[in-house]
């Protein structure tokens, strides 16, 4: 057995593990990085970068087949299945030298291609290396979570891990799940071709605000997918090519294939966390504020820390770790200015709070302002003028923002960065916008914010009606 002494250990080489290796070897500490599985986690291999790459494949094939609102001939689009899942390959295959095992020797990290165990509060078994260190950061990430539905272990199913190995497209695909991983796929099949069927056992992208979530809804079904609400599945049976889901209130789904959308578990079996002292909680390892586990020296960062799941969050508690790892400061992971985006067409953002949770929160001081797509010059030459933007606003600052229609992603940029740094909504209309943009979104939300305030205000009036009579 050989014996390894670090300052820092990270467990997982996903985008959590990777962001900590990276930062504390690039800033002058030893460390060591364990990755069981695939460089690159999840994201890279089995989620956002695959799923983003079929989602760019099912556009194309969508836009061939509706351009004739340009005057250009609408095409069926001829689509080979095989070759659309070479191009995912190919997109995982050239970002995955960034992320590569190669890549982290050369910036100095030891890399050990084995699953970590704790065998004591501050030392790691990995293969035959026992790596003692001073800080250890616990980035394990996610995987399916598979619920115990009966029958469900009988019949064939995919997962986000299984579903970009397909090489045949499925004729028929159930999807049980309607959250961000069941609806960016259904879309995206259901342009490349498939019947879908989305079976959601309560509502559909329940984390979002109802009321342009639904419109995500309303556009799926406009373009094929079968969609049933309330339909939580209670049994599934069946054989490959001919698979069923029974509701639990008797509804019943048939298709060809089956993917299990239903949810994420934390990755905490493998790491022998009772030896370390380290509690979990019902979503994962249970962290303080500071992203410490209940073993002082033992972080936890991303997925495994159980709050919200996203790439972008990963890569953000690295950085909070970082500054208490290296530099021994007081730092805390916020959420309040965290958005996240759903990558259908149209695309749904969030950061902060929703109205519902705005309303709740601030009651009477909450004002929501409104901006809508078809008012937008450049939406409207692109003929992409469904969706609004609304900001939750207190007291001149916005606690929330959310999105629905054409690039509503890069949109929830400028309020992340709004949020982040408590900004008002009068610095956004002191921006000037390039006309004519979608990003002009922004500015007349905020416009739209005061405008009542100075046009329908008698006092305004006095004063302009005031100074023009004496202004020579
Ligand atoms: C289909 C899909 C689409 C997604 N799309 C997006 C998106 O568009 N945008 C976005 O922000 N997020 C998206 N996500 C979420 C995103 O993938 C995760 O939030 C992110 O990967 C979490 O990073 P992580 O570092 O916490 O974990 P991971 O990336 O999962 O990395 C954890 C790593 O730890 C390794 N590991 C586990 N146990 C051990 C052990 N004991 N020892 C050593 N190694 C171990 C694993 O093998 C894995 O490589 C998507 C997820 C899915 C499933
Ligand atoms: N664009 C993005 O950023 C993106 C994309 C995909 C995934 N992700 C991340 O991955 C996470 C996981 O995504 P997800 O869609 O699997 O999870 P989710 O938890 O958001 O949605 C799962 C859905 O499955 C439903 N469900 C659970 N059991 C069911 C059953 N037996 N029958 C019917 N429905 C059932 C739930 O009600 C829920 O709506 C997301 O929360 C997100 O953090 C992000």
């Amino acid at each position: 057995m050989e014996r390894v002494t670090t300052d820092v250990l990270v467990i997982g080489a996903g985008a959590g593990g990777l962001s900590v290796a990276a930062g504390a070897s690039q800033m002058g500490a030893d460390v060591v990085l364990l990755e069981g599985h695939e460089m690159g986690g999840d994201c890279l291999n089995y989620g956002c970068i695959p799923s983003k790459a079929l989602i760019a494949a099912a556009k194309a094939a969508h836009a061939q087949a509706n351009v004739a609102q340009f005057g250009i001939a609408n095409q069926v689009p001829k689509v080979d299945f095989a070759a659309v899942m070479d191009h995912v390959a190919g997109v995982i295959a050239q970002i995955a030298p960034v992320d590569s095992q190669e890549r982290f020797e050369g910036l100095g990290v030891r890399v050990i291609r084995e699953f970590g165990s704790f065998i004591s509060p501050t030392e790691v078994q990995a293969g035959n290396t026992i790596i003692a260190a001073r800080r250890i950061v616990i980035a394990t990430g996610s995987r399916p979570l598979v619920p115990p539905v009966p029958g469900l272990t009988t019949v064939p199913y995919l997962t986000n891990e299984t579903l970009f190995d397909l090489r045949e497209k499925p004729e028929h695909l159930l999807i049980v799940g309607g959250g961000p991983i069941g609806m960016e796929m259904a879309q995206a099949f259901v342009r490349l071709g498939s019947r879908v069927t989305v079976i959601e056992g309560d509502t559909m992208l329940a984390r979002d605000d109802p009321e342009l979530a639904a419109l995500v809804v309303e556009r799926l079904r406009r373009e094929g997918v079968a969609i049933a609400e309330q339909a939580m599945a209670a049994e599934i049976r069946g054989s490959a090519g001919a698979i069923e889901v029974v509701a639990r209130d008797g509804r019943m789904f048939r298709g060809s294939h089956l993917l299990m959308a239903a949810g994420r578990k934390a990755n905490t079996e493998r790491l022998n966390l009772a030896a370390a002292g380290i509690e979990t909680s019902n979503t994962g390892i249970a962290v303080d504020a500071a992203l410490r586990s209940t073993n002082r020296k033992v972080h936890a960062i991303g997925d495994i820390a159980g709050g919200l799941q996203f790439t972008h969050v990963a890569g953000y508690h690295a950085g909070v770790v970082l500054r208490s790892i290296l530099f021994g400061l007081p730092s805390k992971a916020e959420k309040s200015h965290i958005p996240w985006v759903t990558y259908t067409e149209p695309e749904l953002a969030q950061v902060g709070l929703t109205e519902v949770q705005a309303r709740e929160k601030h009651g009477a001081a909450l004002y929501v302002a409104r901006f809508r797509y078809d008012e937008n010059d450049r939406a409207i030459a692109e003929r992409r003028t469904s969706g609004q933007i609304k900001v939750m606003v207190v007291k001149g600052r916005p606690v929330g923002v959310s999105i629905v229609g054409h690039q509503a992603g890069e949109l929830i940029n400028l309020w992340a960065l709004v949020l982040a740094n408590g900004m008002k909504m009068r610095d956004v209309t002191s921006m000037v916008a390039p006309y004519p943009t979608i990003g002009e979104l922004n500015k007349r939300v905020a416009g739209a914010y005061f405008s009542p305030k100075l046009f329908d205000n008698p006092m305004v009036k006095r004063v302009v009606g005031l100074v023009q009579k004496w202004m020579p």
